[in-house]
């Protein structure tokens, strides 16, 4: 389990704030960001094959960004996002210039192991996660084979990973055959530069 605050992993950090939003609040974001953000289907490159990623995804950012094959072109976030993209920012003691924002229909949704390690986010990449919805599973692991994390994710926690945890660790949201409401997951980011 993590403790509220600054945790430090080998090989990494995780800064873990469970109720960053009261529930009432990370409500009222849910429905927002269901209805208002253009949600898309996109098809990622998987073992050299083009397929629907098991989730619907938007992009606001500066700057394009680039994953798996895909790229998400820059878009400016709306004013109404601003609020919460600023209080992220506050929590997480960093400039953010991009949102990667995932949407889990059901159980069927989820997201592979990988590491956000493209190069335009940097050496150490401080990435913070805004969890909205369903509460889910997110595991961490090594790479090396060695330790492993489960955390859940419940509506309104905030997770920050910073440190060198993109470079040695991978993590995931496995799909489950539990009956399962909608999630939605906002990544903040910060992107030096383009993708070449
Ligand atoms: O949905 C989550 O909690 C994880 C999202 C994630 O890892 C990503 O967008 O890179
Ligand atoms: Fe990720």
């Amino acid at each position: 389990m993590l403790a509220n605050g600054a945790n430090t992993l080998r090989d990494g950090r995780l800064y873990w704030y469970p109720d960053f939003l009261a529930p009432a609040e990370a409500e009222t974001w849910q429905q927002r960001l269901t209805e208002q953000i253009p949600w898309r289907q996109q098809a990622i490159r998987l073992f050299g094959r083009w397929v629907d990623q098991p989730r619907l995804v938007a992009w606001f950012g500066t700057l394009d960004y680039r994953y798996s094959g895909l790229t998400l072109s820059a878009c400016p976030p709306p004013d109404w996002l601003k609020p919460l993209w600023q209080a992220c920012e506050q929590q997480a003691g960093r400039r953010f210039n991009g949102l990667l924002l995932n949407r889990y229909r059901d159980g069927q949704d989820g997201m592979g192991w990988h590491a956000d390690d493209e190069p335009e986010l940097g050496r150490d990449p401080v990435i913070a996660s805004l969890s909205l919805g369903q509460t889910r599973r997110f595991l961490l692991k090594h790479k090396d084979g060695g330790e492993r994390l489960a955390l859940a994710l419940p509506a309104g926690s905030l997770l920050v990973m910073a440190g060198a945890l993109q470079h040695h660790w991978l993590h995931a949201l496995p799909k489950t055959r539990r009956p399962c409401a909608e999630r939605i997951n906002l990544t903040f980011r910060y992107l030096y530069s383009s993708p070449a």
